[in-house]
């Protein structure tokens, strides 16, 4: 399903002030597509991804999913509305990659399934495939601790994909990983983005990551770069 913004603001008040986080940014990513967004520490990406999540509110402008009948203006939308979408429809891959240490790669694969209201055999079943999905069929069983950072990576990739969401966000994903492991799970982000036909918005750094984009949004001062679009075309579009 179709992830769209379309000329979000957003303002945060600090007691030193107003700073504008970001600036007028519009985007939009098709399902199949990975959209990165860099740019350099405090250019607004955290600050998109969280609005684009429905975790957060811009100041101006809107965020929607989907269209024609099927649309959604995720940003119109109450709290407890945001909520239920996001756990049904939005998958999140955090940095740190946030799975429980005490449950196994396959519980933690299972917790978004359980708040879904999955039965418990079918979010085996789920679990077990998504996690096939990323290689590790043969590491179900195990912790976080027993696994390398690329694996820990890989359950969060799990996990967020698991629930079969339209659209999938990861906020450095790959910043805690070693240049190769980068790479490997960032392939991985990129075949399961096109095979699942996900929409998916990846923040990062990593220049390297940048690569397996099909169009990148470059973000300076809160303000969406024009010609930053990458192969697939335009970085920024109107609805
Ligand atoms: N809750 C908040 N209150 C006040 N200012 C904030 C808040 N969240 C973000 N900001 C400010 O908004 C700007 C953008 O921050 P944001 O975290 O989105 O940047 P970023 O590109 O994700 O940075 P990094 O790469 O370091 O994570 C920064 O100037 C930051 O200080």
């Amino acid at each position: 399903m179709r992830l769209a913004c379309d000329d979000v603001t957003r303002v945060f008040a600090t007691p030193a002030g107003e700073v504008a986080a970001l600036r007028g940014v519009s985007l939009a990513v098709e399902p199949g597509e990975l959209l990165v967004v860099r740019g350099p520490s405090g250019a607004g990406k955290t600050t998109l991804l969280n609005i684009l999540a429905g975790i957060d509110l811009p100041t101006s402008g809107s965020v929607t999913m989907g269209q024609g009948e099927d649309r959604t203006v995720i940003s119109a939308l109450g709290d407890d509305a945001r909520a239920a979408l996001r756990a049904q429809r939005i998958g999140y891959v955090f940095q740190a990659f946030g799975l429980i240490p005490v449950l196994s790669a396959q519980e933690n694969v299972e917790i978004p399934l359980r708040l879904a209201g999955m039965s418990p055999t079918q979010r085996r079943e789920r679990a077990r495939q998504a996690l096939e999905q990323v290689g590790l069929a043969d590491h179900v069983r195990q912790r976080p601790g027993e696994l390398s950072g690329g694996q820990q990576q890989r359950v969060g990739i799990a996990r967020a994909l698991a629930g079969r969401p339209d659209v999938l966000i990861a906020d450095e994903p790959t910043g805690q990983l070693d240049s190769e492991t980068a790479a490997r799970v960032m392939d991985l982000i990129h075949d399961l983005v096109a095979s699942a036909s996900v929409a998916a918005v990846v923040a990062t750094h990593d220049p390297e990551a940048a690569e397996r984009a099909d169009r990148v949004l470059t973000l300076r001062a809160g303000t969406a770069q024009p010609g930053t679009a990458q192969p697939g075309g335009e970085a920024v579009r109107r609805e």
